[in-house]
């Protein structure tokens, strides 16, 4: 089987790990290289996965997963390069690096992939979007499509929308997790305690997901099934429709694909 190293072990990082590991993949065959001696000594005890260096991580893995933040990348690319040939594979999960910036940093052939993967990965609902460098066979993306599925779905796309898929799906639990909150404190406002509150918007939200992707009705067909004429649903759309909710999920999705663009450098 072959070897993967994770460089950068934060939060996404960790992610992928974990759900390697939970899909049956061995800790003998992971490892994992991470700046802060402290975080790799809590990572090793969690995971019993091998802590290396990145050049380490280099010489020795088959499969390189780049998950540093995309201002951390030139820096680690440059310390990788001259210890990666081509037959391994690089798969970089960073927001806005192309595989163009991949490819002319790392030696000529080497394989690159784009992934954009998103924290639900952590429960095994994430939905990982991929791309392959110019150099990248078919056996390179299913070996990647392998590896991401462990922990949700995997979709591939053409590079080109990658920065617009980073602004859905990348930062979308965000933006769900910021309407989540609102209803909670809403229902507080509204004399609710706050556990109670939770408890409703939760399940609201975990059913709301499930008949929606059970169903494969469309969303707007499910909003009217619970809008009755002249009841409660319609005024509450009415004043999300007044506060103009709808163009300013169009506003802040134009501001995640246009900052995705700026962090290709
Ligand atoms: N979080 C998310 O929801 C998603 C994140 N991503 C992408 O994943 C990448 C990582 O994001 P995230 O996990 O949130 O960020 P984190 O900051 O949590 O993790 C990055 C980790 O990389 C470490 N690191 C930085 N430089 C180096 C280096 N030179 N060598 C080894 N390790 C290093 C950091 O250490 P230190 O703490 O010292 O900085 C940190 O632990 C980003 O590029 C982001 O765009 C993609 C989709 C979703
Ligand atoms: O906010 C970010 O830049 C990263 C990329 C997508 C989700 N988190």
């Amino acid at each position: 089987m072959s070897v993967i190293a994770v460089i950068g072990a934060g939060v996404m990082g960790e992610t992928i790990v974990a759900g390697m590991l939970r899909s049956g993949r061995r800790p003998a065959d992971l490892m994992m290289s991470e700046r802060r001696p402290e975080r790799a000594e809590e990572l090793r005890e969690r995971y019993g996965v091998e802590i290396v260096t990145n050049v380490e991580a280099a010489k020795r893995a088959d499969t390189i997963l780049l998950v540093v933040k995309p201002q951390d990348m030139p820096d680690v690319l440059d310390e990788i390069a001259p210890h990666i040939a081509p037959g391994q594979l690089v798969i970089s999960l960073a927001a806005g690096i192309t595989t163009t910036t991949l490819e002319s940093r790392l030696p000529d052939k080497v394989a690159a992939i784009r992934v954009m993967p998103n924290t639900p990965a952590l429960v095994d609902e994430g939905m990982a979007a991929i791309s392959r460098g110019s150099h990248c066979s078919e056996e390179d993306l299913q070996h990647a499509e392998s590896l991401l599925s462990a922990t949700g779905k995997v979709m591939r796309v053409p590079e080109k929308q990658q920065d617009a898929v980073t602004a859905i799906s990348g930062s979308g639990p965000a933006y769900i997790f910021f309407v989540v909150e609102s209803m909670i404190e809403a229902g507080v406002h509204l004399g609710l305690p706050r556990s109670t509150a939770t408890e409703l918007v939760v399940q609201t939200l975990v059913g709301s997901a499930r008949l929606l992707s059970e169903s494969g009705d469309h969303p707007t067909e499910l909003r009217e099934r619970v809008t009755s004429p002249g009841g409660t649903t319609a005024a509450a759309l009415r004043e999300l429709e007044d506060h103009k909710v709808r163009a300013a999920f169009l506003s802040a999705l134009e501001a995640a694909r246009n900052r995705s663009q700026e962090l290709a450098g």
